[in-house]
């Protein structure tokens, strides 16, 4: 019976597999057999030929209709083909590539044994972690596995399980790392490799490291290269890399022909202002001032500049949350700040371009470019993080009237068209007065304005773009006036950059530490990490020259930091580009403000520790030496003999008769206070005594009862009778003279009286005898019945 119902189910299992293979079949079928003609018809996913996993996955995910990317990319894809794509800025690039991904390796039947079978690669960490959520959304239902590797993460952790997953999602300084580190990465079975804004990742510097990538994966792999906008070293990429590739172009109407022209979302309005460079901050105050309840996001050309712009706009407090995001923070900072700013209503994110491409944070009301992007294409991405998917987005550029002209005229030759606008005076609010007081009292914003400055001046002249980036044109001096400068620092500028030094630059900046630490062991594969000597900003800041803050008297009082100066860190790369002439500006040092040397936070919470630690352990034993030279505690116990023979110590003798005295004395006082109180008792009894006496001469018997209103017995007299008396009982217990006989005396005088009739004329009140016989009680009861 069990034998059959076994055979049973397993004839089931096989003729469900037998059903499955034959519907994938189908599938894979129906795929060759699209025609461009009939994919251009879809509007739903569940129209394309997919399998159900991925399409419980895509309504699960609320993605239902297909965007013009999406219609004409996934079929391409999904028929193995080689594809470079472009298509507007939030317009459903990211499903475009996803979809297919996981599609290829369902139709192979991959599994957990079958390795690596996709690699997507991405410019920037938030890009990677954006994708890598959107996969885990609609690739739910399937069997595949994926994973997230980018710089700033654990990587001992990544590399235990990089081997292990079916898709592979990173940033290419970090792919690479893990290529070339974890044996378990094996990369020689990849069918598909995923370049998301390839554009940028060449722009970054990443080409070698690309080229390294891509020399490792399987020449037979399908490669898909998508963006919003492609330059020509994408196509050099793509013939590179590619095997006849399919150009998707949902930009443009002639859509196949691979053409340069931009397109953005029609929900985008444009405008751009020109301002003289010194008044750029006042501007932004002036712009946030009066959109406090937008969400904006303020792009600048460097962190340096974005932490500046941060800190000051911080202590100014425009009153809308501000936030900075680029890419010198710690990793977990950006994620934050990320996660922030997506949930956020109203808000201002300072970034650098590291935002510029791919994200997608929802509901962002204004971009601002309060520097010239790098190109229009940079331009038309920045742009792109607001107006995505059909909402409305607003963005304003701002420029110099040195760059309007040329900037103007290459975004016209892409036909974008962008309105110019005139800032009303009245809006404007100059807040140079102010910066130069915060610089004035905080050295240590000086010194970041000191680095905005020198980093925007790099910016500026690395440009390939002499049309439009013109430093000699420049007035500089009145820019460093509008940092909270005294003075403008004097630079050495470099007399060329050339291409290839620019993208030296680019590739130095990008570059991943590890791997370059790796290149610079020794023979026997030693090396330094730098990364693990700990540096603090104050470090930094005596490293540096460029600054007033510090004077060179302090450098030659610091040998060692003296000698250090040539070793410029990674973050102080502006000066190994551009070395500053002056070390001193003409204000004197006597004149600035006391610097207060806190301790960095690290050194801080290293404090903190100890004096916890120092709390709660063991804080050590004093001790005694013998004249043997033997250690023992100061209060040391004897054992129990010594003890005894020793009698009660002196300490305690001392103690027990002070403490009796006291008591003594104590009690002499308490004694005298029991004296006094009965001395006075006696006193009022025989005041009492006296009255009743007097009492019953008028009356012959005090006691009273009251039927009707008469006169009443004396209040004291009568609580004296029922209010039993403490005292007296203690009294009486003792034994002595006094309230007790007394007492007795009173009660048998009570006794003895006889209740009598009273004066006739008191109606109804009674004085009658005490009863004493049954015949007397009667005669008592026929009265009252009278
Ligand atoms: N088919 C769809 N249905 C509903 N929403 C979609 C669909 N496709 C994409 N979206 C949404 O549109 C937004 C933009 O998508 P995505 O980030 O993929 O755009 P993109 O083209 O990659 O943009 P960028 O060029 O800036 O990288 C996202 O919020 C995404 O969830």
């Amino acid at each position: 019976m069990v034998k059959k119902s076994k055979t049973v189910s397993r004839d089931d299992k096989r003729v469900k597999r037998e059903q499955a293979e034959k519907q994938l079949n189908e599938l894979k079928q129906r795929v060759q057999d699209l025609t461009a003609e009939e994919y251009k018809t879809f509007e739903r996913f569940k129209e394309l030929p997919l399998t159900a996993d991925i399409l419980r996955g895509l309504d699960r995910s609320g993605f239902h209709s297909l965007t013009e990317i999406q219609k004409l990319a996934i079929p391409e894809c999904l028929k193995g083909n080689d594809v470079l794509a472009a298509a507007k800025t939030g317009s459903g690039k990211t499903l475009a590539f996803l979809v297919p991904v996981v599609e290829k390796l369902v139709f192979e039947n991959w599994s957990d044994m079958d390795g690596l079978g996709a690699l997507i690669i991405t410019p920037t960490r938030e890009l990677a972690v954006q994708i890598y959520e959107v996969l885990l959304k609609i690739g739910k239902f399937t069997q595949l596995s994926a994973g997230l590797v980018i710089g700033g993460k654990d990587y001992s952790f990544e590399k235990e399980r990089v081997g292990r997953v079916n898709i592979l999602i990173g940033t290419p300084g970090r792919l690479l790392q893990h290529m070339d580190e974890s044996a378990t990465l094996q990369t020689d079975n990849v069918q598909m490799l995923v370049l998301d804004e390839a554009d940028r990742i060449l722009d970054m510097g990443f080409k070698k490291t690309l080229d390294a990538i891509l020399g490792q994966l399987p020449a037979g792999r399908q490669t898909l290269l998508f963006s919003a906008t492609q330059t020509k070293s994408v196509g050099d990429l793509a013939r590179l890399s590619m095997v006849s590739p399919k150009y998707v172009n949902a930009n443009l109407a002639n859509n196949g022909t691979g053409g340069e022209e931009l397109s953005l979302p029609d929900s985008l309005e444009q405008s751009y202002v020109v301002v003289p460079l010194n008044e750029k901050l006042s501007l932004l105050w002036s712009f946030l001032k009066s959109h406090l309840q937008a969400k904006i996001l303020v792009f600048v050309s460097s962190s340096k500049q974005v932490h500046f712009i941060y800190e000051t706009f911080r202590k100014l407090q425009p009153g809308i949350p501000l936030m900075k995001l680029h890419g010198r923070q710690k990793q977990k900072a950006r994620l934050e700040t990320s996660v922030k700013f997506t949930q956020s209503k109203n808000c201002c994110l300072i970034a650098t371009d590291v935002v510029a491409r791919g994200l997608d944070f929802p509901a962002i009301d204004w971009v601002i470019q309060l520097d010239c992007p790098e190109d229009v294409s940079t331009y038309v991405h920045r742009v792109g993080r607001c107006a995505r998917f059909g909402r409305q987005g607003k963005s304003m550029l701002v420029l110099l009237a040195s760059e309007e002209e040329g900037f103007i005229s290459q975004m016209s030759a892409k036909k974008i068209e962008i309105k110019k606008l005139n800032i009303k005076g009245s809006k404007k609010k100059n807040i140079q007065s102010q910066i130069q007081s915060l610089c004035f009292n905080n050295a240590e914003l000086k010194y970041l304005a000191q680095k905005a400055f020198i980093s925007y001046c790099k910016s500026v002249i690395i440009q390939k773009n002499k049309s439009v980036f013109k430093i000699d044109e420049l007035p500089l001096d009145l820019f460093a006036s509008s940092y909270g400068l005294p003075g403008m620092p004097k630079l050495r500028l470099p007399k060329k950059v050339d291409d290839e030094s620019r993208m030296k630059l680019k590739e130095k900046k990008n570059e991943n530490r590890k791997l370059k630490s790796l290149s610079n062991a020794n023979d026997e594969g030693e090396f330094e990490d730098q990364s693990k000597k700990v540096r603090t900003k104050y470090d930094k800041m005596f490293e540096r020259k460029n600054q007033d803050v510090l004077s060179e008297h302090y450098m030659q009082l610091n040998p060692e930091l003296g000698g250090k100066m040539s070793n410029a860190s990674d973050d102080d790369d502006d000066e190994e580009f551009m070395k500053v002439k002056r070390h001193d500006d003409e204000v004197k040092t006597a004149d600035l403000p006391e610097l207060e040397l806190n301790s960095s936070k690290r050194a801080m919470k290293k404090a903190l520790s100890r004096k916890l630690t120092a709390m709660k352990g063991d804080r050590g034993a004093k001790l005694v030496f013998d004249e043997d030279g033997k250690a023992h505690p100061v209060y040391e116990l004897d054992d129990e003999e010594t003890f005894l023979k020793e009698g009660p110590s002196k300490v305690h003798s001392e103690f027990l008769s002070t403490e009796r005295e006291k008591m003594t004395k104590a009690d002499e006082i308490d004694k005298g206070v029991v004296k006094d109180k009965r001395a006075e008792k006696k006193r009022r009894r025989k005041e009492l005594e006296r009255q009743l006496e007097e009492d019953s001469d008028d009356s012959e018997g005090p006691y009273v009862a009251t039927l009707g209103a008469s006169d009443s017995p004396d209040e004291d007299d009568k609580n004296y009778e029922e209010v039993p008396d403490l005292e007296n009982d203690l009294e009486d217990s003792e034994g002595e003279d006094g309230a007790q006989p007394e007492k007795k005396k009173q009660k048998k005088w009570f006794e003895s009286e006889k209740y009598k009739e009273r004066d006739s004329k008191d109606a109804g009140v009674f004085e009658i005898e005490q009863p004493e016989t049954i015949d007397d009680l009667e005669a008592l009861a026929a009265k009252l019945m009278d």
